[in-house]
């Protein structure tokens, strides 16, 4: 490939969201930056939900949803101070992408120092009535079976099993195909759907030419797409397995709570609710199962299914976009998995979470600097999906007290910070009340949190 040349983000002053459409079971959104002395680029994403065997059309709603949700990975290249909706929308669906923007690119404004990328004017010449008629939703039944959004994780793999437990079939799905998704299905023994998911190629050779780039809310675009899977096949609720400690934001910047897992957060969640009725639909299309637990008490519902200990995967590096990038399993070294394997050591067998691992980041005090962080020892969260401080900490003063772990270096090194992390382990957060959880799955969750 030629070399690419320079992208000067500052040359576009204008981020445009120039339509959607579906086509044969396939939903494109395409997007365009643009500036005056620049020529225009435009981007198409391409959603394949051929695989959900649904042959409707999907809902306008949902689909223009999703081409809002979606639009931040092109936006983030160039971050212009306007944004442009092209097509007609309602005002519930501009504040629904303001806030999208605001909450789930904090953490790339903050690595990027672009605090103006996170409030752009939005502007939308064509808006329609908020309660346009014109997009009838389907009937939808909360009693037709769940769809169940899998990640690979411990987490999720909760949410199958106590669904499973309390008499419910889920069908699982998931955006993209991963090994470790794949085998958390087979595990479970339930149906499944994946929906495809193609990023514009140009994504790549911009960044390396000088694009901006950095973490964006994937959880909302997973969120949307399992919207739209369920609604073409007539299935329930879309069930997440978001729990409590993803609503704790790591830093304040510029008076904006940055949060790495904002989209996981109640906060989107509730906005996603919101939107859903504003659009004619019953909120309880979506929801977390696990919103009511910290991790630590996910962790202690995971251990009791050992069928799952060699096939679950927390750590990013297993999920790029590119499989010749995935690392078959735990890279044993980033945040995820110092978090996974320190919640699950009071947990699981010394001997078999090692071997699960294939190392023990307990016993490198390379891994001294990051475990400090993530018990709060340090200036601030890292940007991961971890849990919270008063977990980590309650996790490592248990280990001191453990003949099998107290000798690693790590938690033998902090033992001399033992005061001060019995302090932030009293802050642990507990088990809270069932938040949006339907009344349809109550006995599920009472089942959940009662054990
Ligand atoms: C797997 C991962 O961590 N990806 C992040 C990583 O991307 P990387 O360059 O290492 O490889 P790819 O994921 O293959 O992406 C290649 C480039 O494509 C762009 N891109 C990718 C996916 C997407 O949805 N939009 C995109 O624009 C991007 O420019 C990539 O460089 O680093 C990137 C830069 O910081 C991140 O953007 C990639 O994040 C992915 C979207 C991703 O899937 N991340 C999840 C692991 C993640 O962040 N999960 C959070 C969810 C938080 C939430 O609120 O939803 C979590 O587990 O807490
Ligand atoms: N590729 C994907 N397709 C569908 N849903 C996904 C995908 N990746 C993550 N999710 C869902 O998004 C939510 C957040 O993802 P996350 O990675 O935190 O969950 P997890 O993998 O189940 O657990 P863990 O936090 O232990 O990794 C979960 O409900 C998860 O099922």
């Amino acid at each position: 490939m030629s070399s690419p040349r320079a992208f000067a983000p500052e040359a576009f002053t204008v981020f445009a969201l120039t339509g959607y459409d579906a086509v044969d079971g396939r939903i494109e959104t395409h997007y365009a930056l643009e500036g005056p002395d620049a020529e225009p680029i435009a981007f198409t994403e391409v959603f394949d939900f051929t695989e959900t065997g649904a042959a409707g059309v999907p809902n306008p709603s949902l689909m223009r949803l999703l081409a809002l949700s979606a639009c931040v990975s092109y936006y983030k290249m160039a971050a212009p101070s306007t944004v442009e909706i092209r097509f007609p929308v309602a005002q519930f669906e501009v504040d629904y992408l303001a806030a999208v923007i605001r909450g789930g690119l904090g953490e790339f404004a903050y690595e990027n120092d672009l605090p103006d990328a996170l409030v752009p004017t939005i502007v939308a010449d064509r808006l329609r009535a908020d309660d346009a008629a014109d997009e009838r939703p389907r009937d939808w039944d909360i009693a037709a079976p769940p769809l169940v959004a899998v990640g690979g994780g411990k987490d999720s793999i909760v949410t199958i099993e106590a669904l499973k437990a309390g008499g419910f079939a889920p069908v699982l799905f998931s955006v993209n195909q991963y090994q470790p998704i794949d085998d958390t299905i087979a595990v479970s023994g339930m149906a499944s759907v994946r929906v495809r998911r193609r990023l514009d190629p140009k994504i790549g050779e911009l960044n390396s030419a000088g694009a901006y780039n950095g973490h964006i809310p994937v959880t909302a675009i997973n969120s949307v797409v399992g919207l739209l899977a369920a609604d073409l096949m007539g299935l329930g609720s879309v069930i997440f397995s978001n729990e409590q400690s993803a609503d704790i934001e790591n830093l304040v910047w510029h008076g904006f709570d940055i949060n790495h897992q904002w989209s996981k957060s109640i906060v989107y969640e509730t906005l996603l609710r919101a939107t859903l009725a504003a659009y004619g639909m019953s909120s309880d299309r979506y929801f977390s199962l696990l919103r009511a637990l910290p991790e630590s008490e996910i962790a202690e519902r995971f251990k009791d299914h050992p069928e799952y200990f060699d096939v679950f995967i927390s750590c990013n590096r297993s999920f790029a976009l590119d499989p010749t990038r995935r690392r078959a399993r735990w890279c044993g070294e980033c945040a995820k998995c110092l978090f996974v394997f320190v919640i699950l050591a009071p947990r699981i067998e010394k001997a078999r979470l090692t071997e699960i691992f294939a190392v023990d980041p307990l016993d490198r005090p390379a891994n001294l600097a990051l475990y400090r962080e993530l018990a709060g020892l340090a200036k601030h969260k890292p940007f991961e999906c971890v849990g919270d401080y008063a977990e980590v900490a309650e996790a490592l003063v248990d280990l001191m007290d453990d003949d099998a772990w107290c000798d690693d270096e790590v938690v033998a090194e902090l033992a001399g910070q033992r005061p001060r992390l019995h302090e932030i382990a009293a802050d642990k957060a507990p088990i809270v009340g069932a938040g949006n959880v339907p009344a349809h799955y109550a006995k599920v969750f009472d089942a959940l949190v009662s054990r």
